[in-house]
């Protein structure tokens, strides 16, 4: 850890991110010398390369804007880098490592052939008009066009980064190219998308924490839900869970969060979705639509529940929050969103053996094992129906909460999921990178 803080200054979500993975892989490979000999943590925590570039847009006044575009190739040991972009005032470096690392240890949970990279702009699509995120779209694409390929690095979306923006990125890399290409993951269903592709983080997430609970004999129907965030993944974390038959009480957005006592039910979902992918509002306009109440500035923690989703940002729950859930008698909680909790809430749940956390790198996974098959399905000229890729992705999640398993149940029984998913995450890394040498 001392090296990776003297390397990577100012840069304190990347040291996080490893922080957590090292404290599970260090004790691991203590009686392994293979991996010490060769320094593969070591190696896992430097990027490949790192792009970064600059972005010229017009607005619609005509007056020139710049941004900063960025493209972390973290590792390809075990296939094309492959991750998302975001686009979101607050994307710097720091943030996209951490994102770029993480994803490489999902990416082997998985169980298909991804590395792991990351992407993004400190570009902010709020109140922009549709015609401005065009231009931005295009003139991204224009230089990470030269970095990327179906075989070399497939980007995909991420905070701010949704069908529009995916459509509006591929339109330009053919333009550019001249080829049809499997290069961007995400896509709509017309040209080369993968039906579930836009469910699969948040249905994946429900799947992951139905996995749990039957595994400690208990059920989602009638549990009381938080969900954090309104965009991709978790408006489609609530919709399953609705189907499921648990009660969904909270969504948020950056300005705060409403509380329907009442439950959310598919219409108000759907209205939801409008408000955000079509008009683009705050979620605070919900509890005039459908009542309950709106918390300004404030995170849904507080709300009594059973299972909690955080499906925002990453360092949403913090160790007040943390206690909270736990005062609350919080059954469950799965992490849709990536590195939702600080290093201090996690140690507080961790210390609660009663409190089930299946982290990031395993709850989310379902959002990039769908663009696998994206990727599958492109290579084949192929796509396969709703319920094809949706038993694949069920498959896929029981897999990667049968690992976390294997290598995460301690002598007493516990299962520390945080533990089982870093290790089985970077044995096939770790293994693929003992197999190439020195490089
Ligand atoms: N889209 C995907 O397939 C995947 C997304 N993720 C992660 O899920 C999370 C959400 O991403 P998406 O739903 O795709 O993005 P999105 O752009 O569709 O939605 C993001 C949501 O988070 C809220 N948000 C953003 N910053 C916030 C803040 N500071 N405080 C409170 N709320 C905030 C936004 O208002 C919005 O509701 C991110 O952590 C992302 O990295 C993880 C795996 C895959
Ligand atoms: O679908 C993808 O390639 C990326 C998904 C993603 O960005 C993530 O898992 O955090």
């Amino acid at each position: 850890m001392a090296g990776v803080e003297r390397r990577n200054p100012g840069e304190p979500e990347f040291r996080q991110a490893v922080h957590e993975v090292a404290m599970d892989i260090i004790p691991y490979i203590s009686d392994k010398p293979i991996y010490k000999e060769l320094m593969i943590l070591e190696r896992m925590t430097e990027p490949d390369r790192i792009v970064t570039f600059r972005v010229v847009w017009e607005d619609d006044r005509g007056s020139i804007r710049v941004n900063r575009g960025f493209r972390v190739q973290q590792n390809n040991a075990i296939g094309p880098y492959k991750g998302g972009i975001r686009f979101h005032p607050t994307v710097n470096q720091s943030v996209l490592k951490f994102l770029a690392f993480e994803q490489v240890f999902k990416n082997s949970l998985t169980g298909l052939p991804l590395g792991g990279g990351k992407g993004g702009s400190d570009f902010n699509p709020k109140g922009k008009s549709d015609r401005e995120v065009m231009r931005f779209c295009q003139a991204f694409m224009t230089e990470l066009s030269k970095h990327i390929g179906p075989n070399t690095d497939v980007p995909a979306g991420d905070i701010g980064v949704g069908a529009r923006e995916v459509g509006y990125m591929f339109g330009q890399y053919k333009r550019l190219v001249n080829r049809f290409e499997g290069v961007l993951t995400g896509k709509a269903l017309e040209f080369g998308g993968s039906r579930i592709r836009p469910e699969a983080t948040g249905y994946g997430c429900v799947y992951m924490m139905q996995a749990m609970l039957a595994h400690h004999g208990e059920s989602i129907e009638g549990r009381t839900c938080l969900v954090s965030g309104s965009g991709n993944v978790a408006s489609y974390c609530a919709e399953k869970l609705i189907e499921l038959g648990a009660k969904v009480v909270t969504l948020s957005d950056s300005g705060g969060f409403i509380h329907d006592k009442e439950g959310l039910t598919r219409e108000k979902l759907a209205w939801v979705n409008e408000l955000k992918n079509k008009r683009r509002g705050r979620i605070g306009e919900y509890v005039r639509e459908f009542g309950g109440e709106y918390f300004e500035g404030e995170r849904p923690w507080g709300v009594p529940c059973d299972l909690a989703f955080p499906c925002a940002t990453q360092n949403e729950i913090e160790a007040d929050d943390a206690a909270t859930l736990l005062a609350n008698n919080c059954r469950a909680i799965a992490e849709g969103a990536n590195m939702p909790a600080t290093p201090e809430a996690i140690k507080m749940i961790q210390n609660n053996k009663n409190l089930l956390h299946a982290p990031s790198k395993a709850a989310n996974a379902g959002g990039v094992a769908v663009s696998g098959l994206e990727m599958s399905q492109n290579s084949l000229r192929l796509q396969w129906t709703r319920e094809e890729v949706d038993q694949h992705l069920h498959k896929i999640i029981s897999t990667i909460h049968d690992q976390c398993v294997e290598f995460g149940t301690a002598a007493d029984g516990h299962i520390d999921y945080f533990k089982g998913a870093n290790v089985a995450g970077f044995n096939k890394v770790a293994s693929a990178m003992i197999a190439y040498g020195v490089m």
